[in-house]
Parts: C-alpha cells; structure tokens; sequence
C-alpha cells in the first residue's frame, strides 16, 4: 500500500501524521510499527492521524499511535503539530481548533509567531504518591501512602522510588533527581513503564527542579523509549512539582529537544496549559507492505 505522510516535531518529538480526512487508510498495528520504525520505515515517535469530527462541537478527531503501533489517549507534544498541520493544509481556517482524543477534547490555539498553546485539560491526580519497588517488579503491597500533596520526601533508597501518579487523560509516574543528566532514565525508565502498578503501563518522568520557574525534564515515553520530549509528560512533571509545593503556576521545561511552557492554576478544576513550538520536516510517500 502506498501512502503519503507528513514529517513533524515538536521539541524533537517527531511524528509521521496521516490525513484521513477523505478516506481512512485501515492501517494495523504492525503497519503503525513499520512506519515509525527508523531503519525500515518514516521513523517517529508517534503516528498522528487526522480524521473528520466525530460529532458536533469538535473540529477534528485526533487519533494517536505509539511507536510500538499501540493506540494511546493523548500526546501533547503531537496536539501543537496536529493542529498546525490542519491549519496549514487549509484543512480549517480557526487558529482555536477544538479537537477529539481518546481522553476527551482539547483545545490547541495558533499564535502568530508559530508557538501553539494547548489546553490540555484537568490533570487527574491520584490520591497519594506511592513508593514501590523498581528491583523484581514485584506487584507490591503499595504500604503506607501518603497524602497528596505530599512533604517532599527525599530519603527513597535506589531501590525504591517515589512517584507522582499522575494522568494527563495518559497515565504519567514522575519522580524527582538531583541531575536528570546522571538519572538512570534508560534503566528504571523501562522497569517503570512496565510495572504491576501501571497495568496500561506508564510513561516514567525525571524531573530536576531548577527554580520555581524551572525544570529540566527527560521521560521515558509508554511505547517508544526515552523521547527528546514529552508534552503531556511536562504537564505531569510540574503538576505533580506544584502539588509538593516546589513550582509556581508558569514553569518553563527544559527538555533535550527545546523548551516546553506549562501553565497550571494548581486546583484539580483547572486546565493545564502547554506551549510550544510545532514544525514540519519533510513530505514524502512510503510503500508499507500489505502483510508485515
Ligand atoms: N507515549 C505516550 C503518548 C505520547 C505522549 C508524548 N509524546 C507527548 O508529547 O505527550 C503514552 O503512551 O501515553
């Protein structure tokens, strides 16, 4: 099957989207694998696809795929690239465009200089922040959890770390270092993702606390490995810094593929707000075989 895609990215998390606006393509998940694969396909991070509104009060439907070719419920960083695809395709003339995810709708807006800002909608925070053992991925008793939000507790041993449980409409464990440059992000980065606590497995964040205005951030994304960036892993990231009392309401992210601005009020009723920018790379068409 032949294919044309688009090539993105946004803070160095790239993307292959696809424009099913007029016909859907019927990709499976092995084909989405292929795509993003980097030595055999595109090459991504993730595989966007814009899709026609699904129902009134939306503009589009904005579907994603990971890497591993798994559907997910939301990508923050693809959300900026989506919704300047659809406005520079002429796909729509808004720079406000309301669009339908797996988690529910959000709101990406078009600023003049090319930056996007996107309401990224209530952060869900789980009760408490848990410790758990990253060794034998034992599912373990979660012990004493503690209240939310939390006295920053900086006694974890390496063997076990403390997280921040938090969802993005897509389930986030963030947990802070001294040096995210020395954090052992591939290692725990991947027992993290896959462990008994996170049954839909989770994208693991490390997160240095620069100043209350910033951070430095690097995640080790559900379905693709560590990512230059992560847009809903930034908003996780100082969600669960301003719920222990470390970040002010506007942060900037620091992250090793550019600079992410994340905005929350700090009550679990407000939107969180992201910006950032959104670039394309390159067009092209690719023959994705048929059966894989
Ligand atoms: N790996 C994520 C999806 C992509 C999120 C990330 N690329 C972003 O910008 O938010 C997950 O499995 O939930």
């Amino acid at each position: 099957m032949q294919i044309r895609f688009t090539k993105m990215q946004g803070a160095g998390n790239d993307f292959v989207v696809l424009d099913e606006t007029r016909a859907r393509l019927g990709l499976t998940a092995a084909q989405y694998r292929y795509l993003a694969n980097r030595h055999f396909g595109v090459g991504a991070d993730q595989i966007l696809t814009v899709r026609p509104a699904p129902s009134e009060g939306v503009d589009f439907e904005y579907v994603i795929h990971n890497a591993d070719g798994g559907e997910v419920e939301q990508c923050g960083n693809g959300a900026r690239c989506f919704a300047r695809y659809v406005h520079d395709k002429g796909l729509t003339g808004k720079r406000v465009i309301r669009v339908q995810t797996l988690s529910g709708v959000i709101a990406p807006e078009l600023h003049a200089d090319g930056r996007v800002t996107v309401d990224m909608g209530r952060p869900e925070l789980e009760p408490a922040k848990v410790p758990f053992d990253i060794r034998g991925l034992a599912p373990e008793a979660l012990g004493t959890t503690q209240k939310w939000p939390l006295a920053l507790d900086g006694s974890a041993s390496a063997a076990t770390v403390w997280i921040a449980p938090v969802s993005m409409g897509n389930p986030h464990a963030v947990q802070l270092v001294d040096d995210v440059e020395q954090a052992p992000v591939a290692a725990w980065g991947s027992l993290i993702e896959r462990h008994t606590r996170f049954p839909q497995r989770v994208n693991a964040g490390f997160m240095q606390v620069v100043n209350r205005g910033e951070i430095r951030l690097r995640v080790y994304e559900r379905g693709a490995g560590e990512t230059l960036a992560c847009g809903t892993g930034a908003c996780a990231a100082v969600v669960a810094g301003i719920g222990w009392g470390l970040l002010d309401a506007r942060v900037h992210v620091h992250t090793h593929g550019g600079l992410l601005t994340i905005e929350w009020a700090g009550g679990a009723g407000d939107s969180v707000r992201m910006t950032g920018p959104a670039e394309f790379v390159f067009e092209g068409q690719i023959e994705i075989p048929d059966t894989l």
